[in-house]
């Protein structure tokens, strides 16, 4: 039987929703809560869960540095969609910790920035279980893939609804979904560092990562670069190595 891409996506939102929901439940829990960064990705993870819980999505916006058009984004998304927002601003909270640490000369830009990622990963959980909530992580396919996240920072979560789409697959769904134009067209961003694109920092683009998951004809200069961050980023899609002695102790 022929379907349509639009009653796949249809489909595929219903299916999504029902499978967060049925998560939810399972684990005794009343709803979710996700980190709104007015990025693509986490509204589509929010009104994929506000379908089935709509008094209970909780979407917490957690500025940090951030560029002003971040927060204004996630809340035109939370209007739009009518979730329940909590924002708070961790500049200060990152100053605090930064002054703290010790600063080295390897200290690098990406240590730095992998904070806040982390922080809000904190104020995630404490929601969870302030209200008895699932944290909602927003990783689709080509992040997991390549290991384009912040080791239990953006990748800590309780369930993973997107995981198994690509970045593409994540544009039908936000089309489907109903999420303002503004957020689909803007250019994916991890936002910790000023200024930079998803892009721009991996070296290709989502289209030769699509072709790529195809298999596709792309150059092999992308093609290593793809393989590359996979192989080094393995070791962020699994628990961590347990020491296993050959003989018990007693
Ligand atoms: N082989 C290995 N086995 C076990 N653990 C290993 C390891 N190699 C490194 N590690 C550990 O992993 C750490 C490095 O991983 P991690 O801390 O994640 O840091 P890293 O992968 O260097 O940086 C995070 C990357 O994710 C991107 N990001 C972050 C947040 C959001 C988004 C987005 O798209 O929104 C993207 C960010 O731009 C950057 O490229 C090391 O410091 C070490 O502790
Ligand atoms: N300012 C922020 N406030 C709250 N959560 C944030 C913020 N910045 C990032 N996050 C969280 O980190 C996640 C990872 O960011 P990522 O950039 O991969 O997704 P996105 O911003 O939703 O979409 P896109 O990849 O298109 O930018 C976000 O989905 C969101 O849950
Ligand atoms: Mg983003």
């Amino acid at each position: 039987m022929y379907v349509d891409t639009h009653s796949k996506a249809e489909m595929m939102v219903e299916s999504v929703s029902d499978w967060i929901k049925q998560q939810v439940e399972e684990a005794g829990c009343k709803g979710t809560v996700t980190g709104l960064s007015g990025g693509i990705d986490s509204a589509v993870v929010a009104a994929l869960s506000k379908r089935v819980f709509p008094e209970d999505t909780l979407g917490v916006i957690m500025p940090c540095y951030s560029e002003p058009r971040d927060e204004e984004d996630a809340l035109l998304f939370a209007e739009h969609h009518n979730i329940n927002v909590k924002n708070l601003d961790l500049s200060e909270t990152y100053d605090s910790m930064v002054g703290k640490l010790d600063d080295t000369e390897s200290t690098s830009k990406m240590a730095l920035a992998n904070i806040k990622p982390r922080l809000r990963m904190t104020v995630l959980y404490y929601y969870a279980q302030t209200y008895k909530y699932l944290v909602l992580g927003t990783s689709n396919k080509s992040e997991l893939i390549l290991g384009y996240f912040t080791k239990y920072g953006d990748g800590a979560a309780d369930l993973l609804p997107i995981a198994t789409f690509t970045k593409m697959e994540v544009y039908a769904l936000a089309r489907q979904l109903e999420i303002p134009e503004r957020l689909i067209k803007r250019p994916p961003t991890a936002g910790i560092i000023s200024g930079q694109t998803d892009e721009d920092e991996m070296g290709f683009t989502y289209d030769e990562l699509e072709k790529y998951f195809k298999g596709e004809q792309i150059s092999k200069d992308v093609k290593n670069k793809i393989e590359r961050l996979e192989r080094i980023n393995a070791h962020k899609r699994s628990m961590p190595p347990i020491y296993t002695p050959k003989e018990s102790l007693n």
